[in-house]
Order: C-alpha cells, then sequence, then structure tokens
C-alpha cells in the first residue's frame, strides 16, 4: 500500500529508512500520544498533534480537496489565507498590513501566520490538523518549527498546471481582492520562488505526496484517499502489535507451545505491517 502510494509521484524520492522513520513517528501521533510533545499546542492536551500541511499553487484546489478529507477523515481544516482575511474582516492591528500584501500576492510576515495557527490549534479540540495554504515560503516553515515545535507528518502537494490554475482562480467569484490576473501572475511567481523550495525540501524529507490536480474533484480526492486510509492501517495494526506483545510477555512463562505460537504471530504481524 505505501509503495503503492509512493508511485503517486514522481518527486516522492524519500528513502525507505526516511519513510518508515516518519510512519513509526506518526503511528504514535495517531494512537498512544506518547511522542514529542509540541510546545505550548498540546500540553494541556492527551494526544500528539497529527499535522498535514496542504501545499500548491494559487487555485490548485487545496481548499476544495480539505473540505472532503475533514468530510472522510475527520480533521481540523485550519487555512491560512483564511485566518488572515479574517484577520482583515475584523479590523485587528495587522489588518492593513496584511491586505496589502494579500493585494501584491506577497506573503505575510511569518509571526503572525504562525500565531494566528497556533491559536486555532490550541482552541480546537481535534488533534488531526489540515494547515491548508502554509508552509508557504521556508521562513514560515522554521518559524512553524520554531514556534509550535512539532513537523509535519505528511506534506500534500497539488500539482497543477498554470493555465488550469489561472481559469480556476478568474472563475472562483468568492470576491477575493487576489483573484484577479494582476495578483495571480504575482502569486504564481512567489510560488516558484519561495514555495517550490519548501516542496522540495520535504521531498528529501520523504514526507511528500504530490497529487496531480487535474480532473474531477472526486477523480483527485481518489489520490488523496489512499494517502491517509494508510495511515489509519498503519494505526490499526500498530494497535494490533502492541496488543500481541503484551499477550506475548504475560503467557511467555505459562505455556511453551502458546509462546511459539506468539512469537511467530508477532513476526507475521511485522512482516505485513512493512508490505502495506
Ligand atoms: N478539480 C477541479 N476542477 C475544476 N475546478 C475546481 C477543481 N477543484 C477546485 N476547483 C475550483 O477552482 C477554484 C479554486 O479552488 P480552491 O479554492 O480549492 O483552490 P486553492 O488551492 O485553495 O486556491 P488558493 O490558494 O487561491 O486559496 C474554486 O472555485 C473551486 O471550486
Ligand atoms: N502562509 C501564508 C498563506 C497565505 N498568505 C497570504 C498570501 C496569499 O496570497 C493569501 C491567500 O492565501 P490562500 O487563501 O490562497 O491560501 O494569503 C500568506 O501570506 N502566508
Ligand atoms: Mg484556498
Amino acid at each position: 500500500m505505501w509503495r503503492r502510494v509512493a508511485s503517486l509521484s514522481s518527486s516522492i524520492s524519500s528513502s525507505f529508512l526516511a519513510q518508515t522513520a516518519s510512519r513509526l513517528n506518526s503511528w504514535e501521533s495517531l494512537t498512544t500520544g506518547i511522542a514529542q510533545q509540541a510546545k505550548g499546542v498540546i500540553a494541556p492536551k492527551e494526544k500528539t498533534p497529527f499535522i498535514t500541511f496542504v501545499l500548491g499553487g494559487p487555485g490548485s484546489g487545496k481548499g476544495t480537496q480539505c473540505i472532503k478529507i475533514v468530510e472522510t477523515f475527520g480533521f481540523a481544516h485550519l487555512s491560512a489565507g483564511d485566518l488572515l482575511r479574517r484577520e482583515i474582516a475584523s479590523k485587528s492591528a495587522d489588518g492593513a498590513m496584511i491586505l496589502n500584501t494579500i493585494k501584491e500576492g506577497k506573503i505575510v510576515p511569518s509571526q503572525v501566520t504562525v500565531k494566528l495557527i497556533q491559536k486555532e490549534m490550541e482552541l480546537s479540540d481535534n488533534h488531526k490538523f489540515l494547515i491548508d495554504g502554509f508552509p508557504r515560503t521556508e521562513e514560515n516553515r522554521v518559524s512553524f518549527e520554531r514556534i509550535i515545535g512539532v513537523e509535519p507528518n505528511v506534506v500534500l502537494f497539488f500539482d497543477c498546471p498554470e493555465e488550469e490554475m489561472v481559469k480556476r482562480v478568474l472563475n472562483r467569484n468568492e470576491g477575493r481582492v487576489d483573484d484577479n490576473l494582476e495578483t495571480i501572475k504575482k502569486r504564481l511567481t512567489v510560488f516558484q520562488a519561495l514555495s517550490l523550495p519548501v516542496i522540495n525540501y520535504y521531498s528529501e524529507k520523504g514526507k511528500l505526496y504530490t497529487i496531480k490536480a487535474i480532473g474531477t474533484e472526486d477523480e483527485i480526492f481518489e489520490q488523496v484517499r489512499p494517502i491517509f486510509a494508510a495511515f489509519e492501517v498503519c494505526s490499526v495494526s500498530a494497535m494490533i502489535l502492541s496488543i500481541q506483545l503484551c499477550c506475548f510477555f504475560l503467557l511467555h512463562f505459562e505455556s511453551e507451545n502458546l509462546t511459539t505460537a506468539l512469537f511467530l504471530l508477532n513476526l507475521f504481524g511485522i512482516f505485513v505491517m512493512f508490505l502495506i
């Protein structure tokens, strides 16, 4: 299953070890919560956050697919752009600066965006987060790691041809100040120069899943679904393995045959987990 998921992307060039380490860390996040604690985010909560960054150019369909992921897998959706637009609407101290930056197609200082994301994470009862449109720059990425203190478990990249993105944005009709040809051109330039290096960074870390973002919304979601389904399977497998290990040690002194049988069952379980 994991190899099938990996083959979705030509840009997934991660090593087996990187993938395995990432998976082990993610099992912890999805099951026990004994992984490293995120500073300030989950201190009062029981579970370690499971974080997915959702990346892609303007109009590549990030927001549209996030709605489907939320419906199917129960994540909390935090859109960096929506949080910034909310700041503008609330006429906060940073509102005017954010509006000018967005109109120019530029990127808001990381500290501002990360603080907004941090607040939403702290307020949420969920521990599974889809962080949409973030990090857009290396500065965003480093700032998130420094302030929140965790790395993402999964990074989705919606890879869409520029002409399709432009067409979608110009047809969006949601009254956004940046949905005009002039700003879109600037946003595309910023995406190429500042966001692609972030995408490459996660590719090298073995965390990137590239989705070919053309076709209908449902067709695209069928590429997304197996990624999260695989993590769910892994978390169930990890739980089963833990139970098996407990049984193994408990029964160790009871019966030699039973011990051997459970030992073989465990070996089989480990084998199956590395296959999926
Ligand atoms: N597969 C698709 N085919 C055609 N149109 C689509 C598809 N997916 C999304 N759209 C439409 O394209 C527009 C942009 O989609 P969406 O808002 O999800 O993109 P986005 O990546 O979040 O963009 P932005 O970065 O600007 O917020 C929307 O009007 C949406 O309804
Ligand atoms: N990490 C981010 C995310 C968004 N912005 C600004 C600049 C974007 O053009 C705009 C809209 O975001 P979108 O809704 O397209 O995700 O918001 C930013 O500065 N930093
Ligand atoms: Mg969006």
